[in-house]
């Protein structure tokens, strides 16, 4: 008797479902071995009819039927009531499939799209198939404490995919506590009094920039602040390695790179499971390539140089005081240098273009807090070699803590995982049950009127300053731009120091404005700002910030 087409549809339909079993049971970590055996399967399922009798035809009805199954029996799943997350509100598409994150961090605005879930939904939203976030105040010590969850599938794709080395970001549990000591020794207040010496100098260079730049017309503020962060990130990793500042842009093409490979990145981690198919890839790979040779070179120059002005992270990275029993290996550190570039330039310098930003638009606030900075610094000169005095600029600190609520440099952050064979009870609520992926966006948490209220979407520095009071709310736990808990940010100290630094003396030698330019369909340029800050885990500025500044 021979098989024909129609003997074989049941058996593909069945055997797209008993696929869908077995990869909801073993969850693949690549995706080569998967398509294989997909692609595999229906022709199996064909091998039985003589191959002259055989029509493309019928192997086309065949696969089709076996992916047709998969798929439906997929999203049958995924939208049913017997999924563990099917009571948790939110729209269909994500339910269904993460492809919708992956176009969510292509197109940027992913912390504006899940910040209008949760105003529609409430404070736990399913934002992907096996996905929630949450924007519930208990949640961030539940989730990103130290006994909450663990870093997962999601920082996979940032692990280099040739040399397999895990950095402070990317490792968990005894590994990550190691490495982060490291980072510790080089964050002490000893080695940020060296780091202000860097910071000095970089942002002398900076200011004598600018003062030639601002008699000939407007800057775009936004790119010079990006090019002052890199080229100090680089003293500071590496004792130095981008000239940005001299060079008035990108020159060697290193922060495109940077930023590119970060947009990847970003978007594969919707996706892990198809890293190590596009880290295969030729071009991918030749930028991430790129990427380490240029670490080598750096790191190189580095270890032959040796410290330029004062100990540089290098020197603690690479324990070079001798605290540990073993030295860490090389192309470990080079790793953790990159890292600090990726994780210290653009995030800084975001969160000073976004302040300048919210003063520009706020010329009272504008004026209080320039003549703060008068009064604490009345010599200008000071603010590069006392920073005793920071803690006296209290309204300007109060105005970067506003700005970092309004617009944090990492606004959505990186998911952790509820644990394979146990649920997690979170703010006593919902059950989350094993292999969640677990967002706690800070740019949605921020904004929300339950911890910043009235008008939580308005600049106003002053509700850090206000006392507790029956008509507002400032909740300073719900501020989660370092985010919290044992992966907190490290840098903080030194990204706050910086920050104090060159916010001071930007106010302190210019008076600015934003440029006068004619308005593009009835918006004018500096309008757009907050739509052309992209989400792509750390902010990327697409648009300009023109402003016109003029010396005091
Ligand atoms: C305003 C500036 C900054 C902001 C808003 C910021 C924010 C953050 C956030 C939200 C995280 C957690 C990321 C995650 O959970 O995946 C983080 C981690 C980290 N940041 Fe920053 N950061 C800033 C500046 C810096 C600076 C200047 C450095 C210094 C090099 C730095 C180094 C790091 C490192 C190494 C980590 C990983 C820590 C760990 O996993 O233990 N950051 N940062």
């Amino acid at each position: 008797m021979s098989t024909s087409l129609k003997d074989l549809i049941g058996p593909a339909i069945v055997l797209g479902v008993l696929n869908h079993v077995y990869f909801h049971r073993f969850e693949p970590a690549s995706a080569g071995g998967p398509f294989l055996a997909l692609a595999v399967q229906p022709l199996l399922l064909v091998a039985p009819i003589d191959p002259a009798k055989l029509a493309p035809a019928t192997v086309g009805m065949v696969t089709l039927a076996f992916l047709a199954s998969l798929s439906i029996s997929i999203v049958a799943y995924r939208l049913s009531p017997w999924h563990p997350l099917a009571k948790v509100p939110g729209p269909l598409l994500p339910r269904i499939t993460k492809w919708w994150g992956v176009w969510l961090t292509y197109s940027g605005k992913q912390h504006r799209v899940i910040k209008a879930l949760h105003d529609r939904y409430g404070e736990c939203v399913r934002t992907g198939p096996n996905e929630v976030s949450i924007i519930r105040l208990e949640a961030v010590k539940e989730v990103l404490g130290a006994k909450g969850l663990q870093k997962g599938q999601y920082y996979e794709p940032q692990v280099d995919p040739h040399l397999k080395i895990r950095n402070v970001i990317t490792a968990t549990g005894d590994e990550h506590t190691h490495r982060r000591r490291a980072w510790l020794r080089g964050m002490s207040p000893e080695s940020l009094k060296e780091f202000e010496v860097l910071v000095a100098k970089r942002l002398e260079q900076l200011l004598a920039r600018l003062d030639g730049l601002a008699v000939e017309g407007p800057v775009n503020i936004a790119a010079w602040l990006g090019y002052f962060a890199f080229d100090f990130m680089g003293d500071m990793a590496f004792g130095g390695g981008f000239e940005m500042i001299r060079d008035g842009g990108d020159k060697e093409g290193y922060w495109t790179l940077l930023r590119q490979s970060n947009i990847v990145i970003a978007a594969l981690s919707h996706v892990p499971w198809l890293a190590p198919t596009i880290y295969g890839l030729p071009f991918v790979t030749e930028s991430s390539k790129k990427l380490r040779a240029f670490g080598s070179r750096i790191a190189a120059n580095r270890i032959r140089d040796g410290p330029k002005l004062t100990k540089d992270l290098w020197y603690h990275l690479m324990d070079e005081d001798g605290h540990e029993k073993e030295k860490p290996l090389m192309k470990n550190v080079v790793s953790e240098g990159i890292l600090a570039i990726i994780a210290g330039s653009d995030t800084t310098s975001v969160a000073l273009s976004s302040l300048l930003w919210c003063l520009l638009t706020h010329p009272d606030i504008y004026a209080r807090v320039q003549a703060e900075v008068d009064a604490v610094y009345p010599v200008a000169e000071h603010i590069l070699d006392d920073c005793s005095k920071h803690s006296e600029l209290v309204f300007l600190t109060a105005c970067l803590n506003e700005a970092l609520r309004l617009f944090p440099p990492v606004p959505t952050g990186g998911a952790r995982q509820v644990p394979t064979g146990e649920s997690r009870l979170i703010a006593g609520r919902w059950v989350i049950p094993e292999r969640t992926q677990v967002f706690i966006p800070p740019y949605a948490i921020q904004r929300s009127a339950e911890y910043f209220s009235p008008a939580p979407d308005a600049f106003d520095p002053d509700r850090w300053l206000r006392g507790a009071d029956s008509e507002t709310t400032t909740t300073p736990a719900a501020l989660i731009a370092f985010s919290y808990g044992p992966a907190n940010c490290v840098g903080r100290p030194l990204a706050w120091r910086e920050m104090l630094m060159v916010a001071s003396a930007l106010l302190k030698r210019y008076d600015m404005r934003f440029a006068v330019s004619a308005a593009a369909g009835g918006v004018k340029e500096h309008e757009k700002y907050p739509d052309l800050l992209d989400d792509v885990f750390i902010t990327n500025v697409r648009g300009r910030l023109m402003v016109e500044m003029k010396l005091r």
